[in-house]
């Protein structure tokens, strides 16, 4: 039987707060996120879930959660692997600006496809750009081909997929107890492809911040159930 597989959308950012685009900017969690976080970690350990393994993004908000959430359960020990495929999706030169400004100079339905679309990017940011992800140190390591200047949702499962089936599903697959702290889009793209919905369906679908959402999985890892823990 396939391990079960909990999302965990990190808790409430600086720039959740102030509400900016954020992406791919390494923004921390504000004292109300860390709050989220560890009421998360209470939560699953109410389930009494114990995990194998633990997949997070190279975005502090998201490694903090999963930190934060781990200490609650008294699973710290538990392994993590860092990952910049679970980064959120990168919101291109709209990152940094605020969100209700672009829609009085964009107008609102603009905006909302650049946030909840499938297959439309926002705006590239200009590679010169020093927020270009080939300037950040984290990411040196790899072909600069391979790092976005901007992503769609469709994007952004084109490049969580090759991680989810390379490392995540054979570990479900093995019947491991499965934990992925991440992002808004990153894990509205994995919830779209585990529980196939379709592409002009996913613009209605928003995941909250520092709430779990559970999987049970076949042995295919088609999803059989999912719930949220707690009052979502
Ligand atoms: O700014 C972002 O990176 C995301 C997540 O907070 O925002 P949105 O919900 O607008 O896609």
């Amino acid at each position: 039987m396939a391990g079960q597989l909990v999302l965990l959308r990190h808790g409430q950012s600086q720039w959740n707060l102030e509400n900016r685009f954020t992406g791919w900017v390494d923004v921390d969690l504000t004292d109300t996120g860390r709050d989220e976080a560890r009421r998360a970690g209470t939560l699953l350990a109410a389930e009494g879930i114990r995990f194998d393994v633990a997949f997070t993004s190279v975005l502090r908000r998201a490694i903090g959660t999963l930190w934060l959430a781990m200490e609650e359960m008294e699973q710290s020990w538990v392994d993590v692997h860092r990952h910049w495929r679970l980064n959120e999706r990168h919101y291109g030169a709209l990152q940094g600006l605020n969100k209700a400004e672009m829609a009085e100079k964009h107008g609102e339905e603009q905006v909302h496809i650049w946030r909840r679309s499938y297959a439309t990017p926002p705006p590239a940011m200009d590679p010169e750009d020093p927020g270009h992800p080939r300037h950040d140190p984290r990411y040196a390591r790899l072909d600069a081909r391979t790092l976005p200047a901007t992503e769609s949702l469709q994007l952004t499962l084109q490049r969580v997929l090759p991680y989810w089936h390379d490392a995540i599903a054979p570990r479900l697959k093995a019947g491991d107890n499965v934990l992925i702290a991440a992002h808004g889009n990153s894990l509205r793209a994995l919830v779209k492809y585990l529980d196939g919905i379709a592409d002009d369906e996913i613009t209605g679908l928003n995941i909250p911040t520092g709430v779990p959402l559970r999987y049970r999985l076949d042995d295919e890892l088609n999803a059989v159930e999912s719930d949220y823990l707690g009052d979502a």
